[in-house]
């Protein structure tokens, strides 16, 4: 299902890891590794670069689940680093780039997508995702489909 190419003037929206597409949610369980180290998911990596050279870095990382890093990295008790706004676009297109590239089971089904617009699907977030009326900035489905294309490019 997730493999299959859909037509260009379709869209794939995804949000739940355990539904069609979930692979595409930061809080899959897809590890990378960065910096010499191993992140057990994008969300963990992303919301530990909140913290980066301090401490919390690595109590994100050690976060057992996804769902706790990004409680961790949303605790504004812990400072966030001041370029946070500037840099965060940045390091969740790192981190996508390295699932993207590191699991080639998962560059495949990217790939199948084809030009189809891919959409995170909430009402939870107006900034990663379509705000679930389709006004939010939906910016992890853009920054998916310009590695989509910057893969594409690069076979
Ligand atoms: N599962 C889930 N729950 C939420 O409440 C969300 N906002 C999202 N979206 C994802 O959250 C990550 C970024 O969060 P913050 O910028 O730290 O608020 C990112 O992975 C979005 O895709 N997901």
């Amino acid at each position: 299902m997730d493999n299959q190419k859909v037509g260009s003037n379709e869209s794939i929206k995804f949000y739940h890891i355990n539904k069609p597409y979930g692979f595409f949610s930061n809080f899959a369980p897809y590890e990378i590794s960065l910096k010499g180290k191993i992140w057990p998911t994008t969300e963990h990596y992303f919301q530990a670069q909140k913290f980066v050279n301090t401490p919390h870095e690595e109590e994100v990382r050690q976060a057992l689940t996804a769902s706790e890093a990004a409680e961790i990295g949303r605790d504004r008790g812990r400072p966030l680093r001041r370029d946070w706004e500037v840099v965060k676009d940045d390091v969740m297109g790192e981190a996508l780039y390295a699932k993207f590239t590191q699991h080639p089971d998962l560059k495949e089904k990217l790939l199948a997508t084809g030009d189809v617009k891919l959409i995170e699907h909430t009402k939870n977030d107006r900034y990663w995702g379509d705000g679930g009326d389709g006004k939010g900035m939906n910016r992890l489905g853009e920054l998916l489909m310009e590695i989509r294309e910057q893969i594409r490019d690069q076979t």
